[in-house]
């Protein structure tokens, strides 16, 4: 059996100098030495930014990889460490423990991410310990803080590579790494045998899913992939989707299939007027404007409004842009359509955003679903009499969702519910609530058919406003 590490400065652990890449480069292989030391460099910085400071993984790895120049190969392999640790880190984290005689003292600048990113490649992505001690001890040595733990580093990460597999397997990382508080609610939500799948279904990878302008079959069999029921496509390309054809000629746009869902709640929407009043980056106004409906794209984000303009703009749609608040947004006429897919908690999505898991906290609840209030509030005032409020978020808590619903229907008694149609070679029965909505769960694994399973959480409600 291993035994714990105590400090830096047993003799122990320092025998051996640490692992140095001594093979002949492979390219299939992760990048080892300088390149293999920047990418890891971007996973714990990146690590660093969401678990010590809370701030969103797209964002900062993003701007951490555009700052070290990162080659695709790089980035990707960062981002894989990176998510890898998001996903587990309970787990890695009661690994490593047992290899440390007592805990690492706090404000240990980046070393506890330099463990984890280490520990993620030794016993899950299953990079070669060489590499990935060596370069663990580099990035620790070039730390202003973690630079007196180099030895320690090298010991635990030596001990982990020989008997971590084992530790790992018997550890249950669902309890260990979901927050105790969201367990709770989705057992309150859903009973605590669903709330478990939706947890363990949360912590996988996610496919990679595109909608197509048109001709998803065709576009199936270019593609490798398989079209899905529901009328996406699901891709198992593992690389960069800029290389995929179709991407250059703005045939299809990656959304996850829940996501393409509520626009095809809809139906035929050509001639239509449509507001999208939380538009960017612009998945469902690119559906919009591509089933011929006249778009208006809003957005408080100019920054999300120019990605949302680059997307439409390489799968030539157009719509019109809009920055502005949707609280108070208000316009000379009104839409056949007004679509809301409100800012939320998102804790459909783990799967694609694991720092979930680490920045929202159980008050965002509330305060997300008073905000979701104010915007329906003023979503209502924007559909012309007829038309219909596209409510939607992809969130898995009722406040964001059915409850907001029923509220906003005790309130606005010009509005009633339009229950989703029940095709059910599209719409499975498993996905309409009770009263007609449409509720996705990541954890539809063997109740359903393969086609409808592996979707994000999503929760949609259509509203008609009567007629005067
Ligand atoms: C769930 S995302 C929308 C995704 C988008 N509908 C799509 O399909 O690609 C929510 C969006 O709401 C925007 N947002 C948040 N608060 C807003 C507000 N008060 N007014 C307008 N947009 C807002 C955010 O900037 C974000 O882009």
């Amino acid at each position: 059996m291993s035994k714990a590490v105590t400090n830096d400065r047993g003799a122990r652990y320092g025998k051996r100098p640490p692992e140095r890449q001594r093979s002949t480069p492979n390219p299939s292989a992760p990048p080892t030495s300088a390149d293999g030391l920047l990418a890891r460099d971007v996973a714990v910085s990146a690590l660093f930014s969401v678990l010590v400071e809370k701030r969103p993984f797209d964002d900062v790895f993003a701007k951490a990889a555009a700052a070290r120049n990162l080659a695709p190969r790089d980035r990707a392999f960062a981002r894989l460490i990176a998510t890898t640790v998001l996903r587990n880190r309970g787990s890695l984290q009661a690994v490593l423990r047992t290899y440390l005689e007592k805990p690492l003292p706090e404000h240990l600048g980046r070393l506890e991410q330099i463990l984890l990113a280490a520990a993620a490649q030794l016993l899950l992505i299953k990079t070669p310990p060489h590499a990935a001690i060596s370069l663990a001890v580099d990035q620790c040595r070039a730390d202003r803080v973690g630079k007196r733990f180099g030895n320690l580093v090298n010991a635990v990460l030596r001990r982990l590579s020989e008997s971590g597999s084992g530790r790992l397997a018997s550890l249950d990382n669902v309890m260990l790494t979901f927050p105790d508080w969201l367990m709770a609610r989705w057992s309150r939500t859903y009973g605590a045998a669903e709330a478990r799948q939706i947890a363990r279904a949360s912590l996988s990878e996610p496919s990679l899913d595109i909608t197509v302008k048109s001709d998803a079959d065709a576009w199936a069999s270019r593609l490798n992939g398989v079209a899905l029921p529901t009328g996406s496509i699901r891709c198992s390309h593992v690389g960069r989707v800029e290389e995929l054809d179709g991407y250059n000629d703005g045939a299809w746009w990656v959304q996850d299939a829940a996501a393409a869902l509520p626009v095809k709640l809809l139906g035929d929407v050509s001639g239509l007027s449509a507001l999208d009043l939380c538009a960017a980056p612009g998945g469902k106004t690119a559906q919009l404007a591509a089933g011929g409906a006249r778009v208006v794209a809003v957005d408080k984000s100019a920054g999300r409004l120019a990605r949302l303009q680059e997307n439409l703009q390489r799968l030539g749609l157009s719509a019109e842009i809009s920055v502005a608040d949707a609280q108070s947004f208000s316009s000379e006429t009104a839409f056949d359509v007004v679509l809301l897919d409100a800012p939320c908690t998102a804790t459909g999505t783990i799967r694609r955003h694991p720092d979930i898991l680490y920045l929202k906290r159980p008050e965002d609840v509330a305060a997300l679903a008073a905000l979701q209030a104010k915007l329906l509030r003023q979503a209502a005032g924007l559909v012309k009499s007829g038309g219909t409020l596209l409510y939607c978020t992809c969130s898995l808590e009722p406040e964001e969702g059915e409850e907001q619903i029923a509220a906003f229907l005790s309130e606005h008694r010009d509005f009633r519910r339009r229950p989703i149609a029940l095709d059910e070679t599209v719409i499975p029965l498993l996905w309409r609530t009770a009263d007609g909505d449409l509720r996705t769960l990541p954890s539809y694994f063997s109740e359903l058919p393969e086609g409808f399973r592996g979707l994000d959480g999503f929760y949609a409600a259509m509203l008609v406003k009567a007629d005067c």
